[in-house]
Formats: structure tokens, C-alpha cells, sequence
């Protein structure tokens, strides 16, 4: 397998524009395809997960330009649902991002659909999603292990009415549900049962829903209205922000090591939760400035470790576990369960690994606790197929050792030149 060893880092400074976000990108492309007009994009991530959404798009008969550099894209909106006369396979890769909102968006016209994937997107859970559909009266099977990927649909359109879906595996059910929502037969009442997780992604999600002129109520992220009769309009022009969670990587950089690093892109206008990661190495001792599309660190004194409830940002808290390896004391990170049924199972993945370099690590069944060792030993990491153990741990390397990466091109997911730019802002020892 293909590696990267990276030797000891000393510093870090400089600064990044942070490509397109990846939740920004696959919603804007999936509402420009339903909405009545032309949309041009720009910034948009050009990543494995955003090129698994335009494929499908391609398949549903949505025509677009994507340019030569892929980041812009003018797509003609079918205004109205998908309706497909000869059956069609997707495959959506490992995609969340395509997989939840497709899943729910293909209902709403007319064909048939099989959803494919990676193996590892057959063991995402995906059931309470298609609960909710199926009281709607979606016609849904399950074509390997009930409650996973891969489906078949077969589309007859969306009532309207009173839905319940729980909300404590995964944000991107609701999501889906949401986006779905509008071309609905009648309103559509959404509630969300116990626990809400990630609840800032249902902010990005309301937020594209309305540059694209739909109005969602929503009662305290507990019920959500959905009228029936709103129709997707194309803004016309929507430039995508810069990918937060990718931002993390190179903000905990300057915290750990020094000096400053500016990312560009995202800032404290951005709709992005990710954007609070920030407060979180702050909080560890990071001197952070914020601008509108801007967000600087600058390592303060000694960082020291923190307790906190990270539920609201689990990609970005990778990052806090990696960034502990350099703290004083202690670090915990709770409330993240659902770590265990994203690209890999990232609780168990994330303790074997960072006990590798040397940290003393609990792992709980929704926590980690991580006391960095004096000394960072050097270690072959592996990454799982997932891009955030691979960008997370390029942090190790400022622990005075040589760390190897292992298939650092599973950054593909969303940030396929990450190791370069994470070169361009740090200097070897
Ligand atoms: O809606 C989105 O764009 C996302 C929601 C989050 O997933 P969960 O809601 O499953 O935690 C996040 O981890 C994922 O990378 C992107
Ligand atoms: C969980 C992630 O991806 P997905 O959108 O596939 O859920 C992620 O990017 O960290």
C-alpha cells in the first residue's frame, strides 16, 4: 500500500484558501438539479464525494457544465422531480452527502433506482431514514442487510402529513427528509424523536434550502413544517464556502506548533458549525482572531487539555484528538457515539492509533480521553479509508518523529490535495 512518511515538523505558518465545503457543495447541487432555473456555482469542492453527487446527476438527466478545473459548474434545473423511464444504478461511493438526501429526493418522482456504494457505505446505518419515507409512502427495499445500503426505489412520489424520525444516529436523515419536503403532495410536519446530533449541519441544510427560496418553521430543531406548493427557484449565482472541518487541520497546526496561520474561505460569517472549532483550540490556550470569511491562530502559551461535548462538531473534533497529543494533561471528548458508523469506526480507530504514538487513551462507548505521552514515538498510522485519520494525524509529525501515512490518497473524500497545501504552511525541523 501506498505511504507517506513525514519527517519531524518544526513550525507552521502561513496561510490556506480552503477549498469548497463538502455539505455546502452536495446540497447546492442536489437543490440547483430540483429548482426551476440555471444555477451557476462556483468554489465547488472537487473531491471523490462531490464527484459521486454530479455522476448521479448526470445519470437523472440533469444537464450541466462542470469547467476543465471542476470547481464551477452551470446546471440547468429540471424544475420538478426526477422522473426516469428505464431503471437506473447509482453509485454514490461513501457518501453521506449523497446517499441520505438522494435516498429521500428520488422518492419524490417517478422510476427505479438501485443505490450502491462502497462496502463500507453498507455498514451506514440508513433505517430510520427509511422508516420516515416509508410512512409517506415510499416504496423502499433493502438489497443486502435490512436497515443498510445498498436500496432499490421505486418512486411514486411523497405525501405530505406528520413524519417522526430519530435524530441520534444521524443529522443527515433529517436532512434528507427536509430537503425532500417541499415537493411533497401536501404539508409536511416533521418530528424529530429524542436526541438531535449535529444539530449545526440541519443549520447549513435550512440555510441552501432557503437561497433556493424554500421556508422551513422550525420549532427548536424539535418540529419542523414544510408547506407544500414552494417550488425551488435558482438564486442564480452561489459561490460555495470553504470546507470548515478542512480548515481544522491546519488551524490546530499554528496552535500546536506556532506561528500563524489565516485561513481564507470560512469565517465567522460562514453557516458552517465547524467554523466553532476554532473557540474549542482557543479554549485549549490558541490565540484565535476571526474575520467575516477569515479565521487566524496563533499558538498562545502552552495548550492544555479540555473536557468537552463536541457533539455539535464531530468531523472537526478528529482533529481536537490529535491536537491533545500536545497538550498539558488530560483531554475528553464526549457525546461524539456516532464517530462509530462514519468512514470507519473512528472511536476504536482513533484509540488504537493514537496509542501507537504513545498516548494513554479510553476509549468509552461515546468518548475519548487522551494523556499525550512525554515523547511521541514514531509510528505507521493507519487510516481505515478515512481521510480525517489521514489529514488528523499529519499533526503528529510536530512530535519531534518521523510519522508515516499510511494510503494518504483516501484524502480524496473531500480534500484530494491536502498534504500539499499542508506542506506549503510548515517547515521540517
Ligand atoms: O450533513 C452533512 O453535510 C454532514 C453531517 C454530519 O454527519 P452526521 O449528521 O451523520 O453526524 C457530518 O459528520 C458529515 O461529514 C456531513
Ligand atoms: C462523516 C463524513 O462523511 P459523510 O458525509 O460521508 O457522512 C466526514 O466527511 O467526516
Amino acid at each position: 500500500m501506498d505511504s507517506l512518511t513525514l519527517n519531524p515538523l518544526a513550525r507552521a505558518d502561513g496561510s490556506v484558501q480552503i477549498p469548497g465545503s463538502k455539505s455546502l457543495s452536495n446540497r447546492i447541487l442536489l437543490l440547483a438539479a430540483l429548482a426551476e432555473g440555471r444555477t451557476r456555482i462556483t468554489n465547488l469542492l472537487d473531491s471523490d464525494d462531490v464527484r459521486h453527487m454530479l455522476t448521479a446527476l448526470h445519470q437523472l438527466g440533469v444537464d450541466y457544465t462542470l469547467a476543465e478545473d471542476k470547481r464551477s459548474c452551470d446546471l440547468q434545473g429540471l424544475g420538478q422531480a426526477f422522473r426516469n423511464p428505464e431503471a437506473l444504478q447509482l453509485f454514490l461511493g461513501n457518501a453521506g452527502t449523497a446517499m441520505r438526501p438522494l435516498c429521500a429526493a428520488l422518492c419524490l418522482g417517478q422510476g427505479e433506482y438501485t443505490l450502491t456504494g462502497e462496502p463500507r457505505m453498507y455498514e451506514r446505518p440508513i433505517r430510520d431514514l427509511v422508516d420516515a419515507l416509508r410512512t409517506l409512502g415510499a416504496q423502499i427495499d433493502y438489497l443486502e442487510n435490512e436497515g443498510y445500503p445498498p436500496l432499490r426505489i421505486q418512486a411514486q412520489g411523497l405525501q405530505g402529513g406528520h413524519v417522526s424520525i430519530r435524530g441520534n444516529i444521524s443529522s443527515q436523515f433529517l436532512t434528507a427528509l427536509l430537503m425532500a419536503a417541499p415537493l411533497a403532495t401536501s404539508d409536511l410536519i416533521i418530528e424529530v424523536e429524542g436526541e438531535l446530533v449535529s444539530k449545526p449541519y440541519i443549520d447549513i441544510t435550512l440555510h441552501t434550502m432557503q437561497l433556493f427560496g424554500v421556508q422551513v418553521e422550525n420549532h427548536q430543531y424539535q418540529r419542523f413544517v414544510v408547506r407544500a406548493g414552494q417550488q425551488y427557484r435558482s438564486p442564480g449565482e452561489i459561490m460555495v464556502e470553504g470546507d470548515a472541518s478542512s480548515a481544522s487541520y491546519f488551524l490546530a497546526a499554528a496552535a500546536i506548533a506556532g506561528g500563524t496561520v489565516r485561513v481564507y474561505g470560512v469565517g465567522a460569517d460562514s453557516v458552517q458549525g465547524d467554523k466553532a472549532f476554532a473557540q474549542v483550540l482557543a479554549d485549549m490556550g490558541a490565540e484565535v482572531e476571526y474575520g467575516p470569511t477569515w479565521i487566524q491562530v496563533k499558538r498562545g502559551a502552552e495548550l492544555k487539555g479540555v473536557d468537552q461535548d463536541l457533539n455539535a462538531i464531530p468531523d472537526a473534533a478528529m482533529t481536537i484528538a490529535t491536537t491533545a497529543l500536545f497538550a498539558q494533561g488530560k483531554t475528553a471528548i464526549r457525546n461524539i457515539y456516532n464517530w462509530r458508523v462514519k468512514e470507519t469506526d473512528r472511536l476504536s480507530a482513533m484509540a488504537t492509533e493514537l496509542r501507537k504514538v504513545g498516548a494513554e487513551v479510553v476509549e468509552g462507548e461515546d468518548f475519548i480521553e487522551i494523556t499525550p505521552p512525554a515523547q511521541l514515538k514514531s509510528a505507521s498510522i493507519h487510516t481505515y479509508d478515512d481521510h480525517r485519520m489521514a489529514m488528523c494525524f499529519s499533526l503528529a509529525a510536530f512530535g519531534d518523529v518521523p510519522i508515516t501515512i499510511e494510503d494518504p490518497g483516501c484524502t480524496r473524500k473531500t480534500f484530494p490535495e491536502y498534504f500539499s497545501l499542508f506542506r506549503s504552511i510548515t517547515c521540517e525541523r
